[in-house]
């Protein structure tokens, strides 16, 4: 297949005017000689310039003649080992056991601005303790403790060289890439807008990615000599800072014989991002469009939104790309760390609790809560929560809009949020303006984000558009009831509480109409029921407490992606 315009003309790093790199543009593949140890660099005058000089072609001639003299090691016939010890029941065992490589920008616990750390910081661990070998690989934004230097560094894009640092955690290779550009006091802008480097940042990125199943040699989960992760690999790709991994394949390595049985899948989970000044006006390259494509597989957070992002209200430009693909478009709705939020174990929490005394649980939650941020101290009172970005996705204008009227009713609301200067402005009118009833939290917080979800009878989520969403599946687990949008993964996640079905029901309410009046329309419901049906709200928390939102279901059907995916031949070719 010939490759997309989109890719033509170059990439932010590679500034190349052809899809294909020119020989020497691949220094930084490895011949394949007897696997690293630790510590040895592929600086000097040794691999990097010895594959300059012999070229890919006869590196990958290399590889193969080797791979026919010393059998690699087969994913599959690894046993289900795992992370925190579990393991995958016996007749829940994937078919194909895979070396799986997630590219991302974030993983909690090391990097997190929202979701997209949460995923990666947790679906690893779960696809780990169904016996795959996984790898993350994420920038080194700060240095992080209990990671080690693995002594290996890799030149590229000319003249710029990385490192990689290495952490076994939960069953999972976490990877760093190590580089200047990635020492920022935050993750991606600063208060002039988005890092003007933000395109070669993550292009560095993703041809570190590239490298590192070829070069570092990792000790395998079951323990015993370092090895390579080789070339068959699974890469899963994550928002427009992964998307170049696929172009690099179909661009740059492929072509050359390398990373022939890999294959890529391109995570959207949220397309409405920044990655440079001009880049989504269309001014510049567009890293998310040459992912979508070029990936094998796509895949969004939810199924619902994996149609909205087909559409022109949310594809956000790329709506006639998405629905060209389509046929290879699903998507599975996020699981949690169901470690981190459990209120059982929460060590945030004044008091931890489970279904089965949830209700004194979160009654001092709660009061503790209130009293914290200097709010009268009332069980009666009802409490309603917004967690979240401030921006034009989550909708929190809209809760500003409608905090007069939620005033009038009775209630106290506590937002917590960053963003934009217009919407944390907001949060600080709205405490002043009802300093009995109301806090504003400006700020990242993940402490005050357990806290309120834990003493939340509701949890607004009113977002304009939302691929997945998290903070509802905490609040459910959490025995907050949500009150959202009816929009993405919103809408396949919240279920409607139907008071006449036999047996009852539903986790929550949601409003159509994205306007003020439907959003007061939901509340009024929860309210009514919260005062006047108690017995139904209890019921609406305890369904929502019961929901499964563990990772291993939604790791499941990532499985069944990847063998859809490798059994047929790579998309660009
Ligand atoms: N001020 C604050 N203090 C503390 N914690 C805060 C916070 N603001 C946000 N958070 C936390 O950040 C996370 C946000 O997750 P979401 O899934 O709701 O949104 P996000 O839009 O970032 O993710 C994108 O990716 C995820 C993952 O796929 C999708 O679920 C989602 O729809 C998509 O937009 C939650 O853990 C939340 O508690």
């Amino acid at each position: 297949m010939a490759l997309p315009g989109c890719l033509q003309g170059g990439s932010a790093g590679a500034r190349s005017r052809s899809c294909r790199p020119r020989a020497q543009r691949v220094a930084p593949i490895a011949p394949a000689a007897a696997p690293l140890a630790y510590g040895r660099r592929f600086r000097g005058p040794q691999p990097a310039a010895v594959a300059l000089a012999r070229g890919v072609g006869e590196v990958a001639e290399q590889r193969r003649e080797r791979a026919a003299a010393e059998p690699a090691q087969q994913p599959a016939a690894r046993p289900a080992a795992s992370a925190n010890g579990k393991r995958a029941a016996e007749d829940d065992r994937p078919a194909n056991l895979r070396n799986i490589v997630f590219v991302s920008s974030e993983a909690a616990p090391w990097s997190k601005t929202g979701g997209l750390g949460d995923v990666v910081g947790s679906l690893p661990g779960a696809l780990a303790a169904r016996g795959h070998r996984v790898m993350v690989v994420v920038p080194r934004y700060a240095e992080y403790e209990d990671t080690h230097d693995t002594g290996v560094t890799v030149e590229l894009l000319g003249h710029s060289e990385v490192g990689y640092f290495h952490r076994r955690h939960k069953g999972v290779d976490w990877v760093f890439v190590d580089h200047v550009s990635y020492k920022r006091p935050n993750l991606y802008a600063d208060e002039l807008g988005p890092y003007g480097d933000n395109q070669f940042r993550f292009t560095l990125l993703c041809l570190a990615a590239c490298e590192a199943p070829l070069h570092l040699p990792l000790p395998p989960a079951e323990g015993g000599e370092p090895t390579l992760y080789g070339e068959d690999i699974t890469f899963l790709a994550n928002d427009w800072h992964g998307s170049l991994v696929p172009v690099y394949l179909a661009a740059k390595y492929r072509p050359h014989g390398v990373y022939t049985n890999a294959r890529s899948v391109l995570a959207i989970h949220n397309p409405h991002q920044r990655q440079g000044s001009y880049a989504e006006e269309g001014r510049s390259v567009n890293h998310l469009k040459a992912g979508i494509a070029t990936a094998d597989r796509l895949l969004t957070v939810s199924p619902g939104y994996s149609t909205e992002i087909t559409t022109y209200l949310g594809g956000w430009g790329l709506e006639g790309l998405l629905g060209a693909r389509q046929p290879v478009l699903s998507g599975i709705v996020n699981g949690i760390d169901e470690d981190e939020w459990d209120p059982s174990t929460d060590v945030h929490l004044a008091r931890n609790y489970s279904l089965a005394d949830f209700k004194a649980g979160k009654a001092a939650n709660k009061a503790a809560l209130q009293k914290e941020l200097g709010l009268p101290v009332d069980p009666d009172v009802p409490l309603l929560c917004f967690i979240g970005r401030l921006d034009f996705q989550k909708g929190a204008d809209l809760v500003l809009q409608v905090a007069p009227w939620l005033m009038s009713q009775g209630v106290q609301l506590i937002c917590l949020g960053t963003g934009t200067p217009d919407l944390e402005s907001g949060l600080r009118w709205l405490e002043s303006s009802f300093p009995e009833q109301a806090r504003g939290w400006v700020g990242f917080n993940v402490a005050m984000s357990h806290k309120m979800t834990a003493a939340a009878d509701v949890l607004l989520m009113p977002s304009r558009f939302e691929p997945c969403g998290l903070n509802q599946l905490y609040a459910m687990r959490y025995g907050a009831v949500p009150v959202a949008h009816k929009t993405g993964g919103l809408r396949d996640t919240v279920i409607d509480f139907d008071p006449f079905a036999q047996p009852p029901v539903g986790t929550g309410w949601t409003f159509s109409n994205f306007e003020a009046g439907g959003l007061m329309h939901a509340i009024g419901t929860a309210l009514t029921t919260l005062k006047k049906h108690p017995g139904d709200f209890e019921g609406i928390q305890r369904r929502g407490m019961a929901r499964d939102s563990s990772w291993n279901g939604a790791a499941r059907e990532y499985e069944q992606v990847f063998d859809w995916m490798h059994m047929d031949p790579p998309y660009c070719r």
